[in-house]
């Protein structure tokens, strides 16, 4: 079983859709420049809202290979959710990925297991794939209890999904206390949790289940860095934040392969 390599930008809250015309154009150029095989990873990016409509014309107007991706969702179908957007809008737009459950919604908009969970299902029941985010701040670390509580979180995430579900949507392990910091996790450290996260999928599912999930590390993913961290077995791509605003590291990003 080989997975596909998926290397995904998290945008976040910066880009806006003026903006976005530019660093997609850009990051096109560079990766048709240097050679890219859409074959040997998968390219996706996760904007905010308000960009969707102009990546997703860009991408079907100069057949870009790049996913497109939301940051969240409501897990509410429609009706008084007042500043919510919908799985059903995202769908609509032609959104393939949704962000569910990032440490920045857990910390700053109190997003728990359960909402996440409920956020995974919406998202499978529109037809697109979540990417249901999980990992330990700097303190359970330090105690030595981080392979434990992120696997914690993967089992309340995918509570009541398929094997067939889970077999298709992507894990990312994001340790909090490498998040913005410069401080990435070791290739040795980030393995040890994502081959966890995969024995736990078997456990839960089968192994045919386990070896088709795709996990992504994310923390502090550089071009200098990426290509060690792919080297492990059970990183199977990564999710990007900084890098990912800078075309010429996220193309670099998504050529790992020939880094
Ligand atoms: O949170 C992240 C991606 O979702 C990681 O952010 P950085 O790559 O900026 O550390």
């Amino acid at each position: 079983m080989t997975r596909k390599p998926i290397m995904a930008g998290n945008w976040k809250m910066n880009v806006d859709h003026i903006e976005a015309t530019g660093l997609v154009e850009k990051l096109h150029y560079t990766l048709v420049d240097k050679e890219w095989d859409p074959k040997k990873s998968d390219a996706v990016l996760c904007v905010p809202f308000t960009d969707l409509r102009t990546v997703k014309t860009l991408i079907d107007g100069d057949r870009l290979h790049f996913g497109l991706g939301a940051q969240n969702v409501s897990q509410h179908d429609n009706g008084a959710y007042t500043g919510e957007i919908s799985t059903a809008m995202l769908s609509k737009l032609g959104v393939q990925y949704v962000i569910v459950g990032h440490s920045e919604r857990r910390e700053y908009y109190g997003e728990t297991d359960e909402i996440i969970n409920a956020k995974a299902k919406k998202v499978l029941a529109a037809g697109m794939t979540p990417i249901i985010c999980v990992g330990e701040g700097l303190d359970i670390r330090k105690a030595g209890e981080h392979v434990e509580y992120t696997l914690n979180q993967v089992r309340g995430t995918l509570a009541d999904l398929s094997a067939e579900q889970v077999a298709g949507l992507v894990i990312a392990y994001e340790p909090v206390w490498a998040i913005g910091t410069g401080e990435v996790a070791t290739p040795d450290d980030a393995q040890e949790v994502c081959g966890a996260i995969r024995r736990e999928v078997a456990a839960l599912y089968d192994e045919p289940t386990a070896e088709s999930v795709r996990i992504q590390y994310g923390g502090s993913v550089k071009s200098g860095n990426v290509a060690q961290i792919m080297s492990q077995p059970d990183i199977d791509g990564a999710l990007v934040g900084g890098a990912s605003l800078q075309p010429d590291e996220f193309a670099a990003i998504v050529r790992f392969y020939q880094l």
